[in-house]
């Protein structure tokens, strides 16, 4: 009873605080934001209080199994139809804005014009699909190496609502027209705040289930969710040092101007690369990897060097998104340096996960989750030869700026992070929901070979853009005078942004499948399909198997 008192006093005083800031809110976007808020806090009230049992209904809907098992999964399940629940706003979102770009007419002022959907998609796509996908797969991860159960359970479940009202704020926010302006981060001062605080948690409880494991060695996946964990932290909070105009307004000023506040915001930004979208998914890749492949890591030492070499070369790298700037020349100069040199670990752990499959080959005709990840470590090895190129300044001084970005942005974060996730997620759910397998391996083939053309489609177009872009840009006649007005690139551009905006859809679709897919999963259905490439093997019964197929690899 106490219990519930003090809590209902909580939700209570949250609740007041919220109302009270959202009457005297100096903008309108601040008192829609401290409303969102009251309302989290008057659902929060009303389920301490309620007699109802809310979590048995919610339990019901998600088909929770009924035995708990050794390790705390609830956050972990939410944390799966989260990640796919977002992954298809984002996705959504992208081909949105993909077709706003070829169709401007499509900018339907002024809450969804390009400005504001723009940082919407990026901010769905990287935190809210890749971050769910990190957390709930790191609760898991760190669960099953250290032998524990997540320590502080309470505090785990804090994270997972407390990040989707982060998600929520920042979402809403950007529609509003309230952003501080930094890309990849946007949420204004009150937000960023909100977000430390559920990140500290985070890494409380990530900490605490390693402090308190049963088995003594750390396994190589958690220290990369570790550095990326920490190296956020890090990130956020120094980025994001501002001064609000008002505590009841939505308005700041940042700390670092000028250059500074340029070399702060790429260190930020070129890191949140490094450690959101490639040091928090090799941890995702050397755990699952490994699982569905059902061989030991290629290498274990390789992956110490490259954890450590990885992490060293990143932080370092940030100036090459600012070349040919005021930015002191030696510092872009280092930033190229640390660049080229990064494409060593990169393809070093890249090796180690391929090199993983050695002796399971043949699961890649047979398995496409083992495929998505072949093809997620292609990306991600094809991305990180692509990004030391684009840092040279001489190749640069043609990208910058110029769709070729787009497209090395998205061949790493549809190829690598996309495909990566959607492996994890199809290991994942059947094993969280107790099912004997996923609804349909076949849907999740469709689902490869939709997301591999569509990624096809935007690469390729957005090369073929870029390159046209910089080319016009730079193009001058005898007479010393441009050649082309810029209006002259945008049209040239328009065929591109079509095939774009197409290979965007196709990745959306495959991603319709798998939401389906895992739904039905959920649900406990079961596809009646004859298992992948069965023909083939039926016909290789008849025949002696190829030698390459039936030597035994050495160990
Ligand atoms: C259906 C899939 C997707 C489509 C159609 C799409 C489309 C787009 C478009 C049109 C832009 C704006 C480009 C510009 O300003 O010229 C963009 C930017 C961006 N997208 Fe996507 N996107 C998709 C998926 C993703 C995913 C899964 C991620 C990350 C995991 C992602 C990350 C980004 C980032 C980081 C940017 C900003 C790039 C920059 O400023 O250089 N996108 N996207
Ligand atoms: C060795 C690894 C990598 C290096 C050295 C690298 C380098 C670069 C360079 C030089 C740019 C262009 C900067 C500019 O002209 O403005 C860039 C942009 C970008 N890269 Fe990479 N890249 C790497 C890997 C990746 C991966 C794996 C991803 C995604 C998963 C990624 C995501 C991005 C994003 C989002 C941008 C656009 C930033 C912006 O302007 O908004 N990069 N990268
Ligand atoms: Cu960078």
């Amino acid at each position: 009873m106490e219990t519930v008192l003090a809590r209902a006093g909580w939700w209570s005083a949250a609740l007041l605080i919220a109302v009270l800031a959202a009457a005297a809110a100096a903008d309108s976007g601040f008192a829609v934001h401290m409303t969102i808020i009251a309302l989290a806090a008057g659902i929060g009230l009303w389920l301490s209080v309620s007699r109802v049992d809310y979590g048995a209904i919610a339990r019901g809907v998600i088909r929770t199994p009924v035995d708990p098992g050794k390790y705390d999964d609830d956050p972990i399940r939410w944390g799966m139809i989260a990640t796919v629940f977002w992954g298809m706003a984002g996705f959504l979102a992208g081909l949105f804005i993909a077709l706003q770009l070829a169709f401007p007419d499509l900018n339907l002022e002024p809450y969804l014009n390009f400005g504001r959907v723009r940082p919407l998609h990026t901010s769905a796509v990287i935190f809210a699909f890749g971050g769910n996908a990190l957390i709930a797969t790191s609760f898991y991860v760190v669960q099953r190496t250290c032998r524990a159960r997540l320590a502080f359970p309470r505090l785990a479940r804090f994270v997972f609502w407390g990040y989707q009202l982060f998600i929520v704020l920042a979402a809403t926010g950007y529609l509003m027209g309230v952003t501080q302006s930094k890309e990849y981060a946007e949420p204004e001062w009150y937000v960023d705040w909100w977000l430390t605080i559920v990140w500290v948690a985070y890494l409380a409880v990530f900490v605490g289930t390693i402090v308190k494991r049963s088995e003594p060695h750390i396994y190589v996946a958690n220290w990369f969710y570790l550095a990326f964990i920490l190296t956020v932290a890090m990130l956020h909070i120094v980025n994001n040092i501002d001064i609000p105009v008002s505590l009841v307004g939505s308005r700041s000023y940042p700390l670092w101007s000028g250059v500074q506040g340029a070399l702060v915001q790429w260190w930020y930004g070129h890191n949140a690369v490094g450690f959101f979208l490639t040091a928090g998914f090799l941890g995702m890749m050397y755990y699952f990897v490994p699982k569905q492949a059902e061989r030991p890591i290629y290498s274990y030492r390789l992956s110490i060097i490259h954890f450590w070499s990885l992490i060293f070369l990143y932080i370092w790298a940030g100036p090459h998104h600012l070349h040919y700037t005021a930015l002191p020349d030696w510092a872009q100069t280092l930033g190229m340096v640390f660049s080229v040199m990064l494409w060593m670990p990169s393809w070093g752990g890249m090796i180690n996960g391929l090199m993983t499959l050695n002796g399971a080959w043949d699961k890649v005709r047979t398995d496409p989750i083992i495929r998505m990840m072949v093809m997620a470590l292609a990306f991600y090895g094809m991305s990180t030869f692509e990004g030391p190129m684009m840092s040279i300044k001489s190749v640069n001084s043609l990208s910058h700026y110029t769709d070729w970005t787009i497209g090395h942005v998205h061949s790493g974060a549809l190829g690598w992070n996309g495909m990566i996730t959607f492996a994890a997620i199809y290991y994942l759910v059947p094993r969280l929901w107790n099912r004997e397998r996923l609804y349909s391996l076949r849907w999740v083939n469709w689902h490869f070979w939709l997301a591999t053309v569509g990624i096809v489609f935007y690469a390729a177009s957005m090369w073929v853009a870029g390159i046209t872009q910089g080319l016009m840009w730079r193009e001058y006649g005898a007479d010393g005078y441009l050649v082309n007005s810029f209006v002259e690139t945008v049209a040239a551009l328009h065929p591109m942004f079509v095939l774009r905006a197409f290979g965007g859809l196709l990745y959306l679709a495959g991603a319709a499948i798998m939401a389906a897919n895992v739904w039905l999963t959920i649900v406990g259905r079961l596809r009646e399909e004859a298992p992948m490439r069965q023909a083939a093997y039926d016909a290789a019964a008849d025949r002696p198997l190829p030698q390459t197929l039936s030597a035994t690899p050495a160990e």
